[in-house]
């Protein structure tokens, strides 16, 4: 359903008052998402991985070049199609927590979420969708200051959902949240997938990703290291072919193999 081919994202940086360079921050990329599948997309700070999530929805900066193909269910992800899509069809949960209005009720925004969706919703569905994260009715009254990190990463997760996206980006999902949430997030977006949606789960965690994921993309400073079977991340990581992956798989501290260069 979702198809990233040659995708590559840059910046225009001027030097001085007349040169300018283009710098390459990511790609090129080919990635496939099919429905019914999660697939993890890991690296470290820095890798390129919001960037790819910004590109698929068109929000990333006036100063970036795009180049490739994007294609939701065969319709080419640009200026015209997006606005249709976005929000709709496809779902972003945004990594940073400050994305809410600080001066609109919870409430109203995440109806706003329902209604952009063409799905709106009454006080009891939106009660509902709140729940779906563990969070009470009372969030739909309060302003966002009044909410925890975690709750309104939650919040942000129900807003991105209650349109009942197609594709559901995730962006650093359950950063922040405790062992249960994490877990009950996580296995939301399983559902979702076993229901044939499509999600794009965007951690560092590698971790916590792998007994959710089908696949995993691991993104090393702007270029896909390769895209593993969750399955291949077990034991000793002999099943993974890249020598980066195994690496990575191995310098977890749960998996108590210390620290091996990562270049290997
Ligand atoms: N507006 C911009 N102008 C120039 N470079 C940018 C811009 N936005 C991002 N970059 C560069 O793109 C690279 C990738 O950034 P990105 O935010 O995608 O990383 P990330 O993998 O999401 O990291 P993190 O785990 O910290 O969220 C960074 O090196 C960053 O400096
Ligand atoms: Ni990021």
């Amino acid at each position: 359903m979702l198809a990233i081919e040659a995708l590559t994202v840059g910046f225009r940086r001027y030097r001085g008052l007349l040169a300018q360079v283009d710098v390459r921050a990511l790609g090129p990329l080919e990635i496939g998402l099919a429905r019914g599948e999660v697939l993890a997309l890991v690296g470290a700070s820095g890798a390129g991985k919001s960037l790819l999530a910004h590109a698929l929805f068109g929000v990333l900066p006036p100063n970036a070049l795009v180049s490739g193909r994007m294609l939701f269910d065969g319709i080419a992800l640009e200026a015209q199609t997006l606005p249709a899509l976005r929000g709709r069809k496809m779902g972003l949960v945004p990594q940073s927590i400050s994305h809410l209005d600080p001066l609109v009720r919870c409430g109203r925004q995440l109806g706003w979420a329902a209604r952009r969706a063409g799905r709106p919703v009454d006080r009891s569905g939106l009660e509902a969708a709140l729940g779906w994260f563990d969070l009470d009715a009372s969030v739909l009254d309060a302003f966002p200051h009044a909410l925890s990190g975690g709750m309104a990463r939650r919040l942000m997760l129900a807003m991105a959902i209650i349109g009942g996206p197609d594709l559901v980006v995730a962006d650093e999902p359950i950063s922040g949240l405790d062992a249960d949430n994490a877990a009950l997030v996580l296995g939301y977006f399983r559902r979702l997938a076993d229901e044939g949606r499509a999600v794009l789960l965007i951690t560092h965690d590698l971790v916590q990703a792998i007994p959710v994921s089908d696949r995993v993309a691991i993104l090393r400073d702007g270029h896909l290291e390769g895209i593993a079977p969750a399955a291949a991340f077990s034991g000793d990581g002999s099943a993974l072919a890249s020598p980066y992956a195994r690496a990575l798989w191995r310098a977890m501290p749960e998996n108590g193999f210390g620290l091996e260069p990562v270049d290997a």
